[in-house]
């Protein structure tokens, strides 16, 4: 095993004498077990490149080979000869040159300098030294190989339990001394539960490094699936390591093809085709799945796979530049094909991908993404291909893809489940409805197998196991009030709200804005950098524990935001999938979490018949018995009416302020757009005459839109007003009358009121809430 570090000449003459004293008492041992500080090793000057573009990072490195490493108990490192060589053969021997200053890089090999060294027992390594890189380089990868074979022969109980399988795939040949340096410092987990899995010393140093200790169940299944080759549609619930579940095997790819084919040069760094194109249905989901596997190389040794994020609201230019020297694509249907439609070349470079993943396969494939994905595609198997004009040429049966497919979603709808499963057939005449259109995609994906294998590791629920679901009834206009007493009720939480329109987004956002609190707003109307933005400022772990994102749906597939413990659905969800991607926001890799629905009466049956649908499995398996489930998997949440009447006064001035300001903008936007026209036009714009013309304040529509107005002409001075009785109101007790203690403009901690304060008479009766 081969060691580097980069050369330190300071470092070597202070050290001198020590070396000389370490050196002659080692060399009189014949004992291969005795250990030796870092500057007592025989050190050599790494060879430079070939290539001078490809020095850098080579100056100043040393190198040697035959030592293992022994960690002190300070943190520091000794080194020993391998077993069954003498000390003797890694330490420098005493030289005439050591009290001397080293000047510098010179043109000769410094081991040439030393006549002492040619005759020293490592001279057999000297000559190693001179040989060609590309002679080193096999080694270093057969090293590295056996290394990685012993280590899987390993019996798991020999390995020592804490950090070592980090260490010994950090000290393998070719790191760089930076990296010994982090082995000091390295709280890497035990990852031996990886064993078997087949992974690269490379992968399991990262896994360590990101505190995975051991592989979730759909990584478990699917990572082997996917390195044998196989096409994978993956079933797995919210938030259970999906992206890792087939990132792994995409890196461990990249890490097989550089080694078949050694160090890039610069000119085929030119050339170089991604391995991957994955896709998502949204841009910030994009985003997080190169960051995730973006981590997973940034903490893999010596791995430098670029990925290229290529989605829409980013500068399409630089969005060309990544992709021209990217390893692994990951993008939005929409971008992704409007780059490769207007490049030049990339649908051919697009074409030798490995992998083609499509992340969220149920909404890629069905929901306005349609056309995008088809176009890709398309393009990805017209094999002779080499433009746009070529793809787009009539239909001809393709060929099965040299490329592996991966499907992942947590929910895929039964009968497309048994298609992706090979189970029942596809069918050719009805491709042209909605439903089958996805269909249509499905076979358009062209798998390389006959049968993909379908991979889905929790049948019974889709639903995470640390999610508990709750309700909360309220009268259909209240949902506000209610909405802002769950708040309330659940303070110090990271809380994603669902809403099911933009509007109702903003109105929400505007409204828990004026009653103070620390919210944040995402929809698809935003700009793309105010989008990210939002997500940067719930999710930092520097934010406010209390923070609050009100979201469309755009929010809810994929993302994964550490910390947050409670998803509250303004809007009851339009399907069951959609209430699954929700709540799975919260109750992440193991992690426990709440989803609460607030429902106004009329929707309550729907709701349990949503909820029925998706827990039908796993009720039905606890009842044990067919037919229908007894069991109610939602449990229902008692408000204290008294507290929710105590805010009333709260909520109607924050609707007053909130329904003015969205008033004025509405307002302001109509009236420019208006002036406008009429400038266009040339005639003069009067908006009073245009209100009567328009004949507002009468007939259907009319009441709200008198309302509009009127909020719209509430003055600078009333609104003045309205916020600072708001502001009293929020510093106010909410008090039923018998304790101190009060809901203040914040969010109170009930469960700091609760211990041992006596304040159940105060807040009525709470336990309910803390399922
Ligand atoms: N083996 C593991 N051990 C511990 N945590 C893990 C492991 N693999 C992934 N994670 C973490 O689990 C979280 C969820 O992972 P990921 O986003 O891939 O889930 P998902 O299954 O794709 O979820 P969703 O269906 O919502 O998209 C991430 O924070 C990730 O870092």
């Amino acid at each position: 095993m081969g060691q580097k570090r980069a050369r330190d000449p300071k470092a070597q003459v202070a050290e001198a004498n020590k070396r000389k004293k370490a050196v002659k008492s080692d060399a009189a041992s014949s004992d291969n077990h005795v250990s030796v500080g870092v500057e007592d090793l025989n050190w050599k000057e790494v060879a430079m490149p070939d290539r001078m573009e490809d020095a850098e990072g080579f100056f100043g490195l040393e190198e040697i080979e035959g030592v293992d490493i022994i960690k002190q108990s300070d943190g520091g490192v000794h080194f020993k000869a391998k077993s069954g060589k003498p000390t003797q053969s890694i330490i420098k021997p005493p030289s005439e040159d050591d009290g001397e200053e080293w000047g510098g890089f010179s043109d000769e090999d410094s081991s040439k300098k030393s006549p002492a060294t040619e005759k020293t027992p490592a001279a057999t390594e000297v000559k190693e030294d001179k040989k060609s890189k590309k002679d080193k380089k096999k080694e270093q990868n057969k090293a590295k190989k056996e290394e990685q074979k012993s280590k899987e022969q390993k019996p798991k109980e020999q390995k020592p339990k804490e950090s070592k399988p980090a260490q010994n795939q950090n000290i393998k040949a070719g790191l760089s001394f930076a990296a010994l340096d982090d082995v000091e410092e390295d709280d890497g987990v035990d990852v031996s539960a990886w064993d078997g899995l087949n992974l690269s010393p490379e992968t399991f140093t990262a896994l360590s490094k990101m505190k995975f200790s051991s592989p979730s169940a759909i990584q478990k299944a699917s990572i082997p699936a996917i390195l044998d080759g196989h096409d994978v549609v993956g079933k797995a619930s919210t938030g259970s390591g999906k992206t890792l579940a087939f990132g792994i095997p995409i890196i461990e790819h990249y890490l097989d093809k550089r080694g078949k084919q050694g160090e890039q040069s610069a000119e085929s760094e030119k050339n170089k085709t991604p391995i991957a194109l994955i896709l998502s249905p949204t841009r910030e989901l994009a985003h997080q799945l190169g960051k995730h596997i973006g981590e997973l190389i940034a903490n893999s040794p010596d791995t430098n796979a670029r990925i290229a994020l290529i989605t829409g609201g980013m500068s399409i230019q630089k969005q060309q530049r990544q992709l021209a020297t990217a390893d692994i694509v990951v993008g939005t249907p929409g971008r992704v094909w409007e780059i490769l439609s207007t490049g030049t070349g990339l649908i051919r470079k697009m074409q030798k991908i490995q992998f083609l993943v499509v992340d969220e396969a149920d909404r890629l494939l069905s929901e306005g993404h349609f056309k995008e994905v088809e176009d890709i595609l398309n393009a990805l198997d017209k094999h002779q291909a080499g433009d746009i004009a070529d793809a787009e040429q009539e239909e001809e049966e393709e060929a099965p893809s040299h490329r592996q497919t991966l499907v992942f979603s947590a929910t895929f709808h039964k009968d497309l489940q048994q298609k992706l499963a090979g189970k029942s057939r596809w069918s050719g005449d009805d491709m042209l409805d909605n439903k089958a259109s996805m269909e249509y995609l499905l076979k358009k994906l062209n798998f390389r197998e006959e049968k993909p294998k379908f991979i889905d590791v929790n049948p019974e629920s889709q639903m995470a196991i640390g999610l508990k679901e709750g309700i909360v009834e309220c009268p259909a206009m209240e949902k506000d009030l209610y909405l802002y007493s769950v708040l309330l009720y659940y303070p110090k939480n990271r809380t994603l709200v669902f809403a099911n329109s933009i509007s109702a987004v903003r109105r929400i956002t505007q409204l828990l804005q004026a009653l103070q609190l620390p919210v944040f707003a995402l929809h698809s109307n935003m700009a793309q950098k105010a989008r990210l933005r939002s997500i940067e400022r719930f999710s930092s772990p520097t934010a406010n524990p209390s923070s609050i994102l009100v979201a469309t749906d755009v929010a809810a597939r994929g993302l994964d935001i550490k910390g947050i413990n409670c998803v509250i659905h303004y809007h009851v969800p339009r399907t069951a999938d959609a209430y699954v991607h929700r709540s799975g926001r919260t109750a992440r890799a193991g992690e426990s979490g709440k989803s609460i629905l607030i429902c106004a009466p009329d929707e309550v049956v729907g709701v349990a018949r949503l909820a029925g649908k998706i827990h039908a499995k796993k009720a039905k398996k606890a009842d044990g018995a067919d037919g229908p489930s007894k069991k109610v998997p939602l449990e229902s949440l008692d408000i204290d009416r008294r507290v929710v009447s105590r805010l009333r006064p709260r909520m109607a001035l924050a609707k007053r302020i909130t329904d003015s300001t969205i008033a004025k903008e509405k307002v302001n936007t109509e009236d420019n757009w208006l002036r406008a026209a009429a400038d266009d036009l040339g005639v003069e714009y009067d908006s009073d005459e245009f209100d009567q013309s328009k004949g507002r304040g009468r007939g259907r529509g009319g009441g709200r839109e008198r309302r509009d107005k009127e909020a719209s002409e509430t003055s600078k001075s009333e609104m003045a007003g309205l916020r600072a009785e708001l502001k009293q109101h929020l510093s106010q007790r909410v008090n039923i009358g018998v304790s101190e203690k009060y809901l203040t403009a914040g969010r109170i901690d009930i469960d700091a009121l609760l211990r041992g304060e006596g304040n159940d008479a105060f807040l009525g009766h709470l336990d309910p809430l803390t399922f």
